[in-house]
């Protein structure tokens, strides 16, 4: 089966800085991808040349199949991508409910001049997004919230807002950066438990940068550790915590030889 996310040789300069360096990895379709590594490594540089807000220096992103480097972030949700980010960035002046809508305006048929027209076709079809997001705040116990200004929300509901606003495009590949930071050991379970339906129900691909080894543990059926941008090795969660490599690169070569 072709792979749903092809990295091959992905490389980043900053400067002469070296970001990454000829990173390369598949992650078939289904499959939940952990990217862990130190701070530093690289995993949100590397998010961001899948998810065209970088442009890699070298070497090849493709999405089923369609090489991607230098495709606009607008252009690739229409390929199936969506991602959150670290810090998620909402309309804080807008409700809850408003703000996931916005992440179905690709669905909108036609395009702005329609819109702004409001013809019938599209009146139908903000109807419907506007009853998948509420359905989708629902599922993630968000419900109560749709209608209160998202300012007035914490920031771990916030990245439950956001979560819902990505899963909107009815993505096939969705990247999550850090989605458990700041959040509550509920939140978090709470987390586990949406992105595991997601991928049951809608066949997502999910790849997702994460600090806590818990919900990487529960959550991944691989991973892949970067460490100083290259790729130090590909496993599982288990493999990755009992491998002297890994250890080294989160807590210096003594460690590593003590666990040995
Ligand atoms: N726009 C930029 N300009 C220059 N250097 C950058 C830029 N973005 C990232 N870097 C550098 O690239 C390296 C990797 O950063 P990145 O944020 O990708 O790591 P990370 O693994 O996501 O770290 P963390 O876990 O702390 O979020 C760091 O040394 C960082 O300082």
């Amino acid at each position: 089966m072709a792979a749903r996310l092809s990295l091959r040789d992905v490389t980043l300069r900053f400067g002469g800085v070296k970001v990454l360096q000829d990173v390369t990895f598949d992650v078939a379709p289904g499959v939940i991808l952990g990217l862990v590594g130190p701070n530093g490594a690289g995993k949100t540089s590397l998010f961001n040349c899948i998810s065209g807000h970088y442009k890699p220096t070298g070497g090849s992103v493709a999405i089923d199949g369609t090489e991607v480097v230098g495709t606009a972030p607008s252009k690739l949700v229409r390929l199936g991508l969506a991602r959150t980010f670290q810090h998620p960035a909402l309309q804080l002046d807008a409700t809850v409910l408003e703000n996931v809508v916005l992440g179905g305006h690709t669905r909108l048929p036609g395009g702005p001049v329609s819109w702004s027209l409001r013809l019938p076709h599209t009146q139908r079809a903000e109807r419907e997004i506007r009853g998948e997001a509420l359905s989708l705040l629902e599922r993630a116990n968000l419900g109560w919230a749709a209608n209160l200004p998202a300012d007035e929300l914490s920031h771990g509901l916030h990245k439950g807002i956001e979560l819902c606003r990505a899963l909107l495009s009815k993505p096939s590949l969705l990247l999550l950066d850090e989605p458990a930071a700041g959040l509550s050991h509920g939140e978090v379970e709470q987390l586990i438990d949406t992105v595991r339906r997601v991928r049951a129900d809608e066949d997502i691909t999910v790849v997702v940068v994460e600090h806590h080894m818990g919900l990487i543990s529960a959550l991944t059926d691989r991973v892949v550790v970067l460490d100083h941008g290259r790729k130090l090795m590909e496993g599982t969660a288990a493999q990755a915590q009992s491998d002297p490599r890994v250890i080294e690169a989160y807590l210096g070569k003594d460690a590593a030889d003590d666990a040995a």
